[in-house]
């Protein structure tokens, strides 16, 4: 298939984009700027250059990728947030909608507010407690109205090789600081960019088309994912200590419990996620190599 992704040179479509070519596709990476490594530059704010853009590369698929994901700006630029995660998305749907192109948009845990104990189905319904995750709500929106061929995939807790992220964050602390304070009352799904990415390109094979929840298996505090990180890497001067939510310096309400289920991928019999410690052993060894 030939794949048009927005937000390629991000964390995600860095990633995505080398398994879909790897896997056989032909990839079309855009980016909101020039990049070296992107064949086209879109920002998905201005809707003529979006729908132009699809006419010109006729792609079979559009992975929307690209998103105002720094979570902390989304809650003091609400606006901000709205207008790249809602509009934009909404600009980009409308465009798929027109010429008919499938679409997958990749969303987020924080559709919903947190305060369950078990974790969230595709069946449950979302409400957002921040403004980060109701602009994204806002987009699955846009998509759902707009594009009958549609994928809505959530994931949580994002890391890979290619953008900044909690475990790479910790591993950078651990090289300055012998303490570091980590909240450990939310909890939630570590998942990496390859494994969601792995999943992703198996989802494209069929023409099920819905809402789709993609983590890794097991469930943790951040403070336990900072634990497994350090223990990984190896690294044993760093002591840590467990806060609540409420000491961490952020203007944002977090979910307090976000673990997301592959209900859908379980009932369809075809839910294979590797365990989240799995996924962070091989970033750690991916990101060893890159030194
Ligand atoms: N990072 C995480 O922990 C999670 C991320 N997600 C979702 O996964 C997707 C990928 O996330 P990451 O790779 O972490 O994000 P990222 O921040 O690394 O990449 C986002 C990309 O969007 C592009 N972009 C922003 N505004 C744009 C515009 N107006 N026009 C065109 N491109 C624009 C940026 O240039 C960047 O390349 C996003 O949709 C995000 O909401 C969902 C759950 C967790």
């Amino acid at each position: 298939m030939r794949i048009l992704v927005t937000g390629a040179n991000g964390m995600l479509g860095t990633d995505l984009c080398c398994l879909l070519e790897q896997s056989g596709h032909e990839v079309i990476r855009s980016s909101q700027r020039e990049h070296a490594e992107s064949d086209v530059t879109l920002d998905i704010l201005d809707f003529s250059a979006t729908r132009a853009t699809l006419q010109q590369c006729k792609p079979d698929m559009l992975i929307h990728t690209a998103a105002y994901t720094h979570v902390d700006g989304c809650e003091r630029d609400p606006d901000r947030a709205f207008q790249i995660n809602a509009l934009g998305t909404w600009h980009v749907a409308a465009a798929c909608a027109e010429q008919d192109i499938p679409i997958v948009y990749i969303s987020t845990d924080f559709v919903f507010d947190g305060r369950k104990t078990t974790p969230y189905t595709e069946f449950d319904p979302p409400n957002p407690i921040n403004h980060y995750g109701a602009s994204k709500l806002a987009g699955e929106q846009a998509v759902q109205k707009l594009c009958r061929r549609h994928y809505i995939v959530r994931t949580q807790w994002l890391f890979g090789v290619h953008g900044k992220n909690f475990p790479g964050t910790i591993l950078e602390l651990a090289q300055k600081r012998n303490e570091l304070p980590v909240v450990v009352d939310q909890r939630g799904s570590p998942t990496s960019t390859l494994a969601l990415s792995r999943a992703l390109i198996k989802l494209l094979d069929t023409p099920l088309y819905g809402t789709y929840h993609i983590a890794c298996k097991g469930e943790c505090s951040w403070f336990e994912f900072a634990q497994k990180t350090l223990e990984l890497a190896g690294i044993s001067h760093v002591t840590l200590h467990p806060i609540p939510a409420e000491q961490w310096p952020s203007p944002t309400h977090r979910p307090a419990y976000s673990v997301l289920r592959r209900y859908v991928l379980e009932l369809q019999g075809r839910d294979d996620l590797p365990a989240w410690q799995e996924a962070l052993e091989e970033f750690i060894e991916l990101l060893k190599a890159k030194k």
